[in-house]
């Protein structure tokens, strides 16, 4: 594999080859890029029209719809909030977040919030609801080679993340006045859930720390996927898969005066599963790292103190 360019690949492609060429970049990188992933196009971009618009609102607005002591969970968080884990400096950004709509006394409403909706604009609720059931689709395909990669069976992970603490993230990061490139708009940070599904990275920013310390970009075609392990899945795979350090910069040239629009989907395992390290991840050479589980709702709550978003 070219060490520093990260492969297209196709969803469409046969299951074999897939797990295979997936389960090598990942390995290499943390990250993929996925095209022809199946993701309905129009409410993509519906999606998109609906968070400019949202944006596009003033502070005052947005910030009815922010929950004071809610962890950034649901709804929206201000620009400069939150930080990466050891930072010095607050990330340049805002973001509101869709959680899972669970059913009238769904026992997981414990550890999962209710959303909030925004009185604007029209079909948000609609449109993010739907969006989500996409991303939660097409993220458990990606398991599902992931699993036969790792020699589980290919449904190892839908009980794994059925009811999951998934969230929707919509991100803005806006123009940065006087700036002519390089700001650090998201600090270099690893993903707390199993894997994030990224919408937006055509937009020149994304980079990815390489194994031996060099950032590269992350640039997907139009409309692809950029896919990358997070900390539950390098746990539960006793780091055969790595959670991959990555950092969002702020483009040079005509492009550091414009908004940058993500929609990152982080698929979580349900908050009771308890991450205990796979045995086929055991091995002389790579000795259990983890010999004490945890579950998933405890991992998150000990990461979120750490990057700001609770107390
Ligand atoms: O905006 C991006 O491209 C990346 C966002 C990201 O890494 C995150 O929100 O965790
Ligand atoms: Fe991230």
């Amino acid at each position: 594999m070219n060490l520093d360019t990260l492969p297209v690949l196709s969803l469409a492609a046969p299951s074999g080859n897939l797990a295979q060429d997936l389960g090598a970049s990942f390995q290499h990188f943390g990250f993929a890029l996925v095209k022809d992933h199946g993701l309905d196009s129009a409410l993509v971009a519906r999606g998109w029209e609906l968070t400019r618009a949202f944006f596009a609102q003033g502070e005052a607005d947005k910030r009815r719809w922010h929950i004071a002591g809610g962890g950034g969970q649901r709804g929206y968080t201000p620009f400069r909030t939150e930080i990466a884990k050891g930072a010095a400096h607050h990330d340049l950004k805002e973001f509101w977040h869709v959680g899972r709509e669970l059913a009238a006394g769904d026992p997981l409403a414990a550890t999962m919030p209710a959303n909030v909706w925004p009185d604007a604009p029209e079909d948000f609720r609609e449109t993010f609801t739907a969006l989500y059931a996409e991303f939660d689709r097409i993220g458990a395909e990606i398991l599902s080679h992931i699993a036969v990669r790792l020699g589980l069976a290919p449904d190892w992970f839908d009980p794994a993340i059925a009811g999951g603490n998934s969230i929707l993230r919509l991100l803005h990061y806006p123009p940065i006045p006087g700036e002519t490139g390089g700001a650090i708009r998201a600090g270099a940070h690893e993903d707390i859930n199993l894997i994030t599904l990224l919408l937006g990275a055509e937009e020149a920013g994304l980079e990815l720390l390489t194994r031996d310390g060099r950032w590269i970009p992350a640039s997907p075609p139009r409309g692809a996927l950029v896919v990358n392990i997070g900390d539950m899945l390098q746990r539960l795979t006793n780091h055969v898969l790595p959670s991959t350090t990555h950092r969002v910069r702020n483009p040079d040239g005509t492009r550091a005066a414009h908004s940058r629009y993500s929609m990152p989907f982080f698929l979580h395992l349900r908050s009771d599963f308890a991450i205990r390290t796979l045995p086929g991840c055991v091995s002389a050479e790579n000795p259990d790292r983890y010999p004490v589980p945890i579950t998933a709702d405890e991992y998150l709550h000990e990461r979120l103190r750490e990057i700001g978003l609770k107390v």
